[in-house]
């Protein structure tokens, strides 16, 4: 993070603001208002709430803030540039840090992930961070398959407007991975970063580092069930074709409120697209 020579008495302002509740992007558009340009004040009040957050993991033991994709600095409240493609804004949730976004992905771009993926489907597995294996687990009882990075046109179409829509560099995105969910089928709820505490984990993250993103698309729709869900906010996402929740948690711990899972499906079946940014470059 740039590190600006901001004056004590603005910081001090800053810190109040944000302290009595304001929205960030209502303190940047008071302090455009007095004079800031607005990229100045933008690294102004991302710095200040960034050392707020530091001071207050420092103080409460928890793991430090790390820098996460962030799809609303990229367009106005209702759309988002994907480069090729605007997609929309269905709702936006601070905490847990969430985004539904409609029209992520054309019907075709659904129907030909679907098509690939099919022929290679694998009952999905859970990775076990205390065995260091990965194994099918009662808790996930979808079929799925992962893609490599850039395997295919399609996949590479798709992964650079998720880079577009996330400012987040395409090398630091795991390939795509696509679920089959058939009737009664789910995923209980759990979180997608590696848990720091599990001997697995450090091997995992030695390759591109701890996740900080979640995209799941939305391939077809379910007749009837099949909601990703995150539990601790009683939110829930409708899957759409085409649609996608994008979710961001800036360090491994429950904090984030990004706890999710997939609703069993009722009728019908319910396919996804998820896909992975890490910190860094993953190879
Ligand atoms: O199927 C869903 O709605 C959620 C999928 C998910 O949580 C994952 O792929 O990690
Ligand atoms: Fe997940």
């Amino acid at each position: 993070m740039t590190t600006l020579e901001l004056p004590d008495s603005s910081r001090q302002w800053i810190v109040d603001q944000v302290r009595s509740g304001r929205e960030p992007f209502d303190v940047m558009d008071a302090m455009v208002v007095e004079g800031w340009q607005r990229d100045q004040a933008q690294l102004a009040v991302q710095e200040v709430i960034h050392g707020l957050m530091v001071e207050h993991a420092r103080a409460n033991g928890l793991p430090e803030p790390t820098p996460v994709p962030e799809p609303m600095d990229r367009g106005g409240p209702h759309q988002l540039d994907g480069g090729d493609r605007r997609v929309a804004v269905l709702a936006n949730l601070r905490h847990p840090r969430v985004v539904v976004m409609g029209g992520l992905l054309s019907d075709a771009e659904c129907d030909g992930l679907i098509e690939l993926a099919r022929q290679r489907l694998q009952r999905s597995e859970t990775f076990l961070l205390d065995e260091g294996v990965s194994q099918v687990h009662e808790a996930r009882t979808s079929e799925g398959m992962f893609f490599t990075r850039g395997e295919n046109a399609l996949c590479q179409r798709i992964e650079t407007r998720l880079a577009k829509l996330c400012a987040w560099p395409v090398e630091f995105g795991e390939g795509l991975q696509i679920l089959r969910y058939g009737p009664g089928a789910e995923y209980k709820p759990h979180f997608d970063y590696f848990d720091p505490d599990k001997s697995g984990t450090a091997g995992i993250l030695s390759n591109g580092g701890q996740r900080v993103a979640s995209i799941v698309m939305y391939l077809n729709n379910p007749e009837a069930g099949g909601e990703t869900t995150f539990p601790d906010a009683g939110f829930n996402v409708a899957p759409i074709k085409g649609n996608a929740v994008f979710f961001s948690y800036d360090r491994p711990h429950p904090m984030t409120g990004t706890r999710h899972g997939g609703a069993p499906v009722l009728a019908g079946e319910k396919w996804v697209a998820t896909k992975w940014l890490r910190l860094g470059e993953f190879r």
